[in-house]
């Protein structure tokens, strides 16, 4: 579902090499864990992968398209929240959702069930008539999600979702990515909550200094590594 072959990007006009040869593979049904410390090139990646970014070389495909040659296309088949949950703040909840529903052109008998699922979900139904200014972090993460995940998307690309979440959101947000992916679709997601990979993930990524490191299920990694805890392979690799 998602194919990324041979990816690599620099900025700064070539001086800073952020993601280096990057070949990976996310199957349909898998919900795939995108690991690493700061500054390892996991952004710079997510966002290749929903065509914010073009590669300096390589290609990246999502649900079989080319996401340079039908940037299009490829955006349909994708659900992003970035790291930074970026909403125009002189909108309303409700007018940012309605918004999004337009741009990703969902019906209108469609869009509203959908989002008072997602609303209800998230528990911030009773703030969606007031202007996102007036949301916290953790409401603006969670309006985030759902304009994101409105138009059913099959494939789910999160930049550390969990961030400003309280733990109640963050369960049932654990708890839909299970649910989608058993119906075939993908969640590939980065995080720094190594227990939460090591307890969600089917198979995971470690990327260090823009390069891919280690790859596999939490089996295949442990088998190579021989550590116990997915944070102490994680520390021993990226050392
Ligand atoms: N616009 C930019 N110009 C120059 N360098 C950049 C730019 N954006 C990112 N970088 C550099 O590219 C590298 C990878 O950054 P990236 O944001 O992809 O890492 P990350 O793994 O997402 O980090 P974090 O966990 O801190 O969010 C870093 O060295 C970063 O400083």
């Amino acid at each position: 579902m998602i194919e990324l072959i041979g990816v690599t990007k620099s900025y700064a006009k070539g001086s800073v090499k952020a993601v280096d040869d990057v070949t990976l593979t996310v199957k349909p049904g898998e919900i795939f864990g995108f690991l690493g410390p700061n500054g390892a090139g996991k952004t710079t990646t997510i966002k290749m992968i929903v065509g914010l970014l073009q590669p300096d070389s390589g290609s990246v495909k999502v649900a079989n398209i080319d996401v340079l040659r039908d940037p299009l296309t490829a955006k349909r088949q994708i659900g992003f929240v970035p790291d930074q949950p970026q909403v125009y703040d002189r909108l309303t909840g409700a007018e940012y959702l309605n918004f999004l529903a337009d741009v990703y052109q969902v019906p209108e008998r469609r869009r509203g069930k959908r989002i008072e699922h997602l609303l209800e979900i998230f528990g911030i139904k009773e703030a969606i008539g007031d202007l996102v200014q007036s949301y916290s972090h953790g409401m603006k993460q969670k309006l985030v999600l759902t304009g994101a995940l409105l138009h059913n998307p099959p494939v789910w690309i999160m930049d550390e979702p969990m961030v400003g979440l309280d733990p109640r959101s963050s369960f049932l947000l654990k708890d839909l990515m299970g649910e989608h992916c058993c119906h075939g679709n993908t969640v590939f997601f980065s995080t720094h909550i190594l227990e939460v990979a090591e307890r969600l993930c089917d198979r995971v990524a470690i990327i260090n200094k823009g390069r891919i490191i280690a790859c596999g299920t939490l089996d295949e990694i442990n088998k190579h590594h021989e550590k116990e805890t997915l944070e102490k392979i994680f520390l021993e690799l990226t050392q």
